[in-house]
């Protein structure tokens, strides 16, 4: 009998199985809104330039293949963490952040959880928004983790429910860790204003509640990376000490790279060091030590002074690309006569967008018109052209008819 006879097939990927599907459509007109990656106007997925240019710049210093420190390149480290608390920040200036690159963003989740595990020392449950990431709940029962869920986003209004976050929030057992997207919340593509995360990082300190932000999408949401961190920075700014988990998979299109880190923030520069020291102890059993072919590209273009600036501007096109399919789609659902108030649409921020379509009108969208989305209504904005956009949304006006 083999060792494996009871091994069960195991429920495939609900993303991957739409692109599957996708693939297997031969309908010429068939549009994939499942995929969670950037695709420029002709549907093709982008390598920036600055990447390019940083890879010809690497290769011509015949670096070697030797092993990145445990908690990774300090050149990639350096610049990540001044990218996400700010240049001129007191985290930077005083060396209060423990960093260490991980294998991306789902790498900083994995290890930053795990920290809490063994260190945290409240409630080892973690309060996710409702919805959150897919991976968000596998990652933390990895790390031996609880989870529990704090109402987020409100179907009624396609939005936020400021209010039922609130509340719930207020009832989260004191000393518990708060699970945040700092930009672009997937799902829904649904962010807090300004106004309303100032109330929310207070009631956070009330609390005594820890954050761990996730921040995946740093520039890629508004075009400013500064923009996209101010969450994260504010409730510095207000006193609180958080972690926070980067990825440079969609600002960087380094999807395959696995560059990402981890940041815990801490009282002094010697704390850091102990916080650090248990961190690499976390890691060396698990991968020993991160790739470094994404870590030095995102190194060198976050700090060559000629890439930089193009970086930014590369991801601020991204954004703005997304940004103007938003715009329209909501155009072009009105030219098709629909009488709905689609203004979410344009309301919500970054990759992905929650239409608010039933099941029932998902699987009519997919079927009928060969348009692949998630079953919750969920559509990338990345996977909608100016060619494609007049076809979807005359499928989305006939379906909600
Ligand atoms: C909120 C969030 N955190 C973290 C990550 C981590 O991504 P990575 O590990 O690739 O950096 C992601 C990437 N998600 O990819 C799109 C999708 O499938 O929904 C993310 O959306």
């Amino acid at each position: 009998l083999s060792a494996w006879a009871h091994v069960e097939l195991g429920p495939p990927d609900a993303i991957l199985g739409i692109t599957e599907a996708f693939k297997k459509d031969t309908k010429p007109e068939k549009i994939n809104l499942g995929v969670g990656a950037y695709r420029d106007d002709s549907g093709k997925p982008y390598v920036l330039p600055t990447v390019k240019k940083a890879e010809e710049k690497l290769l011509s210093k015949n670096l070697d293949k030797e092993y990145a420190p445990i908690h990774g390149l300090p050149e990639f480290t350096g610049a990540a963490a001044k990218l996400a608390f700010g240049e001129d920040s007191d985290i930077i200036k005083n060396g209060l952040n423990a960093s260490a690159q991980a294998i991306s963003g789902t790498g900083a989740l994995r290890i930053g959880t795990a920290f809490l595990k063994s260190f945290f020392p409240g409630s080892k449950d973690v309060w996710l928004p409702t919805p959150s990431w897919g991976n968000h709940t596998p990652i933390l029962k990895h790390s031996g983790l609880g989870v529990q869920q704090y109402k987020y986003y409100d179907p009624q209004t396609c939005g936020f429910d400021f209010k039922g976050c609130m509340d719930d929030i207020s009832k989260i057992p004191e000393n518990s860790v708060i699970m945040l997207h700092a930009c672009a919340h997937n799902p829904t593509g649904v962010d807090p204003k300004k106004e309303e995360w100032k109330e929310l990082s207070q009631l956070v300190k009330d609390r005594k509640l820890f954050p761990y932000f996730d921040m995946a999408y740093q520039g890629f949401a508004s075009g400013d990376t500064d923009r996209d961190a101010w969450a994260l920075r504010q409730f510095i700014q207000d006193g609180h000490q958080v972690m926070v988990a980067q990825s440079f998979a969609k600002n960087m299109g380094l999807y395959g790279e696995r560059a990402g880190m981890v940041s815990v923030t801490c009282n002094s520069k010697e704390e850091a060091e102990r916080v650090l020291s248990q961190i690499k102890i976390l890691i060396r059993p698990m991968y020993s030590n991160p790739p470094v072919h994404g870590a030095r590209i995102a190194g060198m273009v976050l700090s060559d002074p000629e890439l930089r600036p193009q970086w930014e501007q590369e991801v601020k096109g991204m954004a703005d690309r997304i940004i103007s399919m938003r715009q329209q789609l909501v155009d072009n659902l009105k030219k098709e006569g629909s009488s709905h108030n689609w203004s979410h649409i344009t309301e919500q921020i970054g990759m992905f967008c929650f239409t608010g379509l039933k099941p029932d009108q998902v699987e009519r969208l997919t079927k009928e018109y060969s348009i692949y989305l998630t079953k919750d209504g969920r559509i990338s904005i990345a996977g909608v052209t100016s060619g494609n956009v007049g076809y979807l949304a005359r499928a989305m006006h006939e379906v909600t008819k």
